[in-house]
C-alpha cells in the first residue's frame, strides 16, 4: 500500500455522505485507519472485480452483515475488498459493524480501492510480486505491463519477488523477459531520500513494504541484482531459477560485491561457486566469439578516422593480452606520439570503452605541474587502480612530468606495482598505461608529409604509365630507420632514461591527416550539425561536394581535427546562427550549403597559388533555401555588427 490518491475526489464518497475532508476525522483513527498510508488492518484484499461477481452500480455494498464486501468499478482496475470487524479497535468485542463505524470504514475501503484502481499497471505488478499474487502477475503481464519497469525509488518486480522468496512469481517474470542483471537504483534510505527530495521516513516505509525490515537501512543497495536479493534471502529455489534464467553470478553491486559475497555457508553458496566457474567459462567463449565477429580494429575505425598504423599496433597488442600471449609480470605500456588533435586521447578512450564497455573508465592524469603521482594525483591513481586493476590509465603530456615522477612511473611499469602515500602496495600488472606526448611531433609530421608527397608523385607517374593503384597515397608507413635515427635520440634526450624507454611495449605514431581523411572529418562534423539542425529546428541541411574541399582547407597541422571543427563552426555554423536570428529560416525548410558561384573558379586555380594568395582568396560559403521546385534561393544574411562598429556608432 502506501500509494496516495493525490488528494483527488473519490467517486462514490459523496453518495456515502462523505468527502475527502472527512478522512482526517477522529472517528477514522479510532477504527485503526491511518489515512495517510491507507493502512487498514481489518481490510482484506480480494483482487480485481472481474474475478468476482460484478456489483451492478454504486454504492458497491455486496454482502451486508458481519463482513462487508465492497466492489469498486474504477476506471482502470476494478477492485474488491472485504471488511472484517476489527476486534482490537473500535469494534472490540463486537462481531458485526456498528452503524457508527460502517460509514467511515466504507469510506476508507473506497479510498483504498480507488488508489488501487488508479495505481499504474507497473505499480500493480510490483505489488503483486510482493504479495506473491501469481494470477495477478500473469494478468498484468498479459495486459502488456512492462516487466522491467522500476519503482520510483529504483527497484524492479523481479527484485521484490526475489527478496520476498516468491519463486513462482520469479519464474513467471523471467519467462516474460525480466532482465535478471538489472541493478537496483535504490541507495540507502537516507541517500535515496536526499536524491529524490523525499522524507526519509517515507522512503524507509516504502522500502520496508516492498522489501523487508531485515535489510540494513544504512547500507547501500545500489547495483544489487535480483540474484543479490535472492542470496540475501537465502532462497535456494529462487537463486537457481535466476541463474538458469541468465543471471550473472559475477555481477558486482556498487560496493563491489558479487552475490557470493552475501552467501551463507550451505547449498546456496555451493551453487553460486559452481555457477561462477561455469559462467566465467561461458562468458569467455561469448567474448571470444564477439571479438572474432567484430574485431577491435573494426570498432576503433568506427570512431577514429585514419591513423591506421596506430590502430593496428594497439589492436595487435590488446589481442595478445586478451588471449594470454603476453608477459603477465608487467603491465602493457604504450607511448602515443604525434601533434595535437589527431586522435591520441580518442584512441585511448575507445580502447578503454572496448575493454570495459565504458569510455568514462579511462583514468586521465595530466603531466603539467604539480605533476603526476607523488602529489595529489598519486592518491587518485592508487584509488582507481584498486577499484579497477585492469584499468586503462592515460598519462597525458608525459613529457611535462617531473623527473622524480618518471622514476615512480618506471617502478610502476617495471615492477607492476605502486605504493601509495600510506605505504600500501597496489598491484597493476593487469593495467594498460597509455602515455601521450607531443615531443618530436614536428619531425613526425614533416616526415609523414614528405612520405605522402613521394607517394603522390609515385602514383602520378603510375597514372601516367596507366597503372591504376592510385590509392597508394593514403597509406604510408614510418620507416624503422627514421624511428631509430631521428625519433629515438629525441626521446632519449628528453627523458634521459634508457630503461624508461625500454619499458615501453609500443611506441605508436600518429600522422597528420591526408586530404581524404580531412574530407571524412569535415563530413563527420557537418553531419553532426545536420543532425542538430533537424532535431532542434526541423531544418534539413545538405551540402555540395566542393564545400567539403573548402572546409578541409582550413586544416592546421598544429591543431589537427580541432581545426576542422573550428573551421566548420566559423564558416557554416556562424552563418546558420545569424540566419536563424534574422528569422530567415522557416521551420521544416531544406538548406543547402554551397560555394559562391563567383568563387568556384578559385578552387580550380588553387594549386598554382602561393599560401598568401590563397588566404586572400578563400572561397565564400553561402546558404541557400531549396524551394519546392528544387530551385535554390540565396539567403541575404546581414553580417553581425562587430564591436568596433558599435563603438563607432556610439
Ligand atoms: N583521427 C580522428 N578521427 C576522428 N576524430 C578525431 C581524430 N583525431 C581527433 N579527433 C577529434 O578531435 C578532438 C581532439 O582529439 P584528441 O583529444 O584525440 O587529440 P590528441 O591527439 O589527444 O591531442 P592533444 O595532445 O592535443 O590532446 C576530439 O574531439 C576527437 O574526437
Amino acid at each position: 500500500m502506501g500509494t496516495g490518491t493525490g488528494g483527488g475526489r473519490v467517486p462514490g464518497l459523496q453518495e456515502l455522505g462523505m468527502d475527502m475532508g472527512e478522512f482526517r476525522t477522529p472517528g477514522l483513527q479510532e477504527l485503526g485507519m491511518d489515512m495517510g498510508e491507507f493502512r487498514v488492518p481489518w481490510l482484506q484484499e480480494l483482487g480485481p472485480c472481474s474475478t468476482l461477481a460484478r456489483a451492478p452500480e454504486l454504492p458497491f455494498l455486496v454482502a451486508p452483515g458481519p463482513e462487508l464486501e465492497l466492489q469498486y468499478p474504477g476506471p482502470a482496475v476494478e477492485w474488491c475488498v472485504r471488511l472484517r470487524p476489527d476486534p482490537t479497535g473500535h469494534q472490540k468485542k463486537r462481531e458485526s459493524w456498528t452503524r457508527r463505524a460502517v460509514l467511515p470504514a466504507f469510506a476508507a475501503a473506497l479510498v483504498y480501492c480507488y488508489s488501487k484502481s488508479h495505481a499504474s499497471k507497473e505499480d500493480a505488478l510490483l505489488e503483486a510480486a510482493r504479495i506473491n499474487n501469481v494470477s495477478e502477475v500473469d494478468r498484468l503481464l498479459l495486459e502488456g505491463t512492462d516487466v522491467n519497469a522500476r519503482h520510483k525509488l529504483g527497484w524492479t518486480a523481479l527484485m521484490v519477488a526475489a527478496i520476498n522468496r516468491n519463486s513462482s512469481v520469479v519464474k513467471i517474470l523471467l519467462a516474460a523477459g525480466a532482465d535478471p542483471n538489472l541493478g537496483d537504483e535504490f541507495n540507502s534510505v537516507y541517500e535515496t531520500a536526499k536524491e529524490k527530495g523525499l522524507h526519509s521516513l517515507e522512503v524507509l516505509v516504502t522500502r520496508e513494504d516492498d522489501f523487508n525490515n531485515r535489510l540494513n537501512n544504512r547500507a547501500s543497495f545500489k547495483g544489487c541484482t535480483a540474484l543479490h536479493y535472492a542470496v540475501l534471502a537465502d532462497d535456494y529455489v529462487t537463486v537457481k531459477l535466476l541463474l538458469d534464467g541468465g543471471a550473472s553470478p559475477l555481477q558486482r553491486n556498487e560496493m563491489g560485491h558479487t552475490p557470493l559475497d552475501y552467501a551463507r555457508d550451505g547449498e546456496v553458496m555451493k551453487l553460486l561457486k559452481a555457477s561462477e566457474t561455469k559462467f566465467q567459462e561461458e562468458q569467455r567463449k561469448r567474448e571470444l566469439e564477439e571479438r572474432r565477429r567484430f574485431p577491435l580494429e573494426q570498432r576503433l575505425k568506427e570512431h577514429i578516422i585514419g591513423q591506421e598504423n596506430a590502430i593496428a599496433t594497439v589492436g595487435a597488442a590488446i589481442r595478445r593480452k586478451e588471449n594470454g600471449w603476453y608477459d603477465e609480470e608487467h603491465p602493457l605500456v604504450f607511448l602515443f606520439l604525434g601533434s595535437s588533435g589527431i586522435g591520441k586521447t580518442e584512441l585511448a578512450k575507445q580502447t578503454a570503452k572496448y575493454m570495459h564497455k565504458d569510455a568514462k573508465k579511462v583514468a586521465k592524469f595530466i603531466g603539467s605541474p604539480p605533476g603526476y603521482i607523488g602529489h595529489e594525483e598519486g592518491g587518485q591513481l592508487t584509488k582507481k587502480l584498486k577499484q579497477c586493476p585492469n584499468a586503462v590509465v592515460l598519462f597525458d603530456e608525459v613529457d611535462k612530468a617531473h623527473p622524480d615522477v618518471l622514476t615512480i612511473m618506471l617502478q610502476l611499469f617495471d615492477e607492476g606495482r605502486l605504493t601509495d602515500g600510506k605505504g600500501k602496495t597496489i598491484d597493476c600488472k593487469d593495467a594498460i598505461f597509455i602515455m601521450t606526448s607531443n615531443v618530436a611531433s614536428d619531425e613526425i609530421a614533416q616526415h609523414a608529409l614528405q612520405l605522402r608527397q613521394e607517394a603522390l608523385e609515385m602514383s602520378r607517374n603510375r597514372i601516367a604509365e596507366n597503372l591504376d593503384d592510385v590509392q597508394l597515397t593514403d597509406k604510408i608507413t614510418i620507416s624503422k630507420q627514421f624511428k631509430e635515427n631521428v625519433i629515438r635520440p629525441i626521446l632519449k634526450a628528453h627523458f634521459r632514461r634508457d630503461e624508461f624507454l625500454g619499458r615501453i611495449n609500443e611506441i605508436v605514431y600518429f600522422l597528420p591527416f591526408c586530404h581524404s581523411e580531412l574530407i571524412q572529418l569535415v563530413s563527420k562534423e557537418l553531419s553532426f550539425w545536420a543532425k542538430r539542425a533537424k532535431v532542434r529546428h526541423n531544418i534539413t541541411l545538405v551540402w555540395d561536394r566542393e564545400v567539403m574541399d573548402v572546409l578541409a582547407d582550413g586544416y592546421n597541422l598544429h591543431y589537427g581535427a580541432r581545426s576542422i571543427k573550428h573551421e566548420v563552426e566559423r564558416r557554416v555554423v556562424n552563418q546558420l546562427a545569424a540566419a536563424y536570428e534574422q528569422d530567415l529560416l522557416p521551420r521544416g525548410c531544406t538548406l543547402r550549403i554551397t560555394v559562391d558561384d563567383s568563387d568556384k573558379q578559385l578552387l580550380k586555380t588553387k594549386d598554382s597559388s602561393s599560401p598568401e594568395e590563397e588566404e586572400k582568396k578563400a572561397p565564400t560559403l553561402r546558404l541557400e533555401i531549396v524551394e519546392k521546385d528544387s530551385k535554390s534561393r540565396k539567403l541575404d544574411i546581414q553580417a553581425p555588427v562587430s564591436p568596433d562598429e558599435i563603438s563607432f556608432m556610439l
